[in-house]
């Protein structure tokens, strides 16, 4: 998508047909930087300390973690070690376990001599496909946010977190059906919640948002459900780290409260994922998604800009509370409306996900 009138994706290929960049999405909004990931040790620091995040982008980042091992070592013990380090790195999101399978499967069963520009394709594969896979949401998603039109006013939108672009390789996911609607013409407003701990939405979505021309207001995360009880939310749409087979929706922490509230006041609220974010292994999601528990500094600390343009961290606790990071929670699939998939838009259901994925459901 476009960034200063320039269009980006958020990792790419060098020219040399090795090194890989990446957007730092870290020192977003205030700072628009690249880091180039060298080696499979890049790579994993990168998913690890969120410089790439979001579930299809850590996926991607995760292949060419594997291509950037083969191409200094391709022999079987170092695709294994390069598995384990990239696996390791992030627990929730399913996509990277998808991606690391696929290019492990793929180079195992290769001949060494050719496996560096093996996983080298194949990672740049997977990254057309997810491009491939979100524009398809959006269109799906799109007719979503078409048929939400109640007279000349905005179709309101309620987002949480950032399932846009950056957490893509591009598109996005939830708001992939935004920017699709939006080019079709449909008055959109969005609701970012600011999402703590991360500020996902205050930092990413809103920065996307903005380069997209897209009206919308950054509220805290807690006054979505007021902003429900008073009719401004039309329809709610949600990223996914991990969908069960049975539709149970694992997703940034906050995003179970905002469907209990959707639940509560009528409003439709649907989840965008490729297929690459279901988890077919598994149907309950409470019980069997693991859930990434991070540092509780960013909890206890919040960064910014300050007033001379610098930034720097704060601490907002007093010394001495202690504080718990739990990155994501699990909204259970009955209180989900629909999911947005490339495939098109289906119940939050075993049967509705294998009506569209036949092939993959098992
Ligand atoms: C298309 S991204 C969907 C999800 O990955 C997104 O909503 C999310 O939870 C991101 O969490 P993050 O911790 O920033 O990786």
């Amino acid at each position: 998508m476009r960034i200063n009138s320039r269009d980006y994706t958020t990792i790419w290929l060098d020219s040399d047909g090795r090194r890989v960049h990446v957007i730092d999405q870290t020192v977003l909004p205030h700072s628009f930087e690249t880091k180039t990931l060298a080696n499979c040790e890049d790579a994993a620091a990168a998913i690890s300390a969120m410089t790439v995040r979001g579930a299809p982008l850590i996926g991607v980042t995760g292949a060419y973690g594997m291509a950037l091992a083969a191409w200094r070592d391709p022999s079987d013990a170092a695709v294994a070690s390069a598995y384990a380090a990239l696996l390791a790195t992030r627990p929730t999101a399913v996509n990277l376990r998808w991606a690391l399978d696929r290019l492990r499967a793929l180079l195992l069963a290769a001949p060494v001599s050719v496996r560096a520009d093996l996983a080298y394709a194949e990672a740049a594969k997977i990254a057309e496909e997810d491009i491939a896979a979100c524009q398809a949401i959006g269109r799906a998603g799109a007719e979503l946010i078409h048929k939400a039109r109640r007279g000349d006013g905005p179709i309101n939108v309620l987002t949480h977190c950032n399932a846009g672009w950056l957490a893509t390789v591009d598109w996005g996911t939830a708001l992939a059906p935004i920017y699709t609607a939006a080019r079709q013409g449909a008055p959109i407003h969005v609701w970012v919640d600011e999402t703590r701990p991360r500020n996902q939405g205050a930092s990413l979505t809103a920065f996307e948002l903005l380069g997209e021309t897209i009206p919308h207001t950054v509220v805290a995360d807690n006054a979505g459900g007021h902003l429900m009880q008073h009719g401004l939310v039309d329809l709610v749409i949600v990223g996914s780290d991990r969908t069960t087979r049975a539709g149970d929706v694992c997703n940034k922490i906050g995003t179970y409260l905002k469907a209990l509230a959707a639940h509560d006041n009528g409003v439709p609220f649907y989840v965008a994922l490729p297929s690459s974010t279901v988890d077919w292994r598994i149907a309950d999601g409470v019980r069997d998604i693991p859930i990434e528990e991070r540092a509780a500094r960013e909890v206890t600390h919040i960064s910014g800009r300050g007033a001379d343009g610098a930034t720097f961290e704060i601490q907002l606790t007093p010394d001495g509370s202690p504080a718990r990071n739990f990155s994501f929670d699990v909204t259970p699939s009955r209180f989900v409306t629909g999911l947005i998939t490339e495939r098109g838009v289906c119940a939050a259901t075993e049967e509705g996900l294998k009506g569209l994925f036949p092939d993959l459901a098992g």
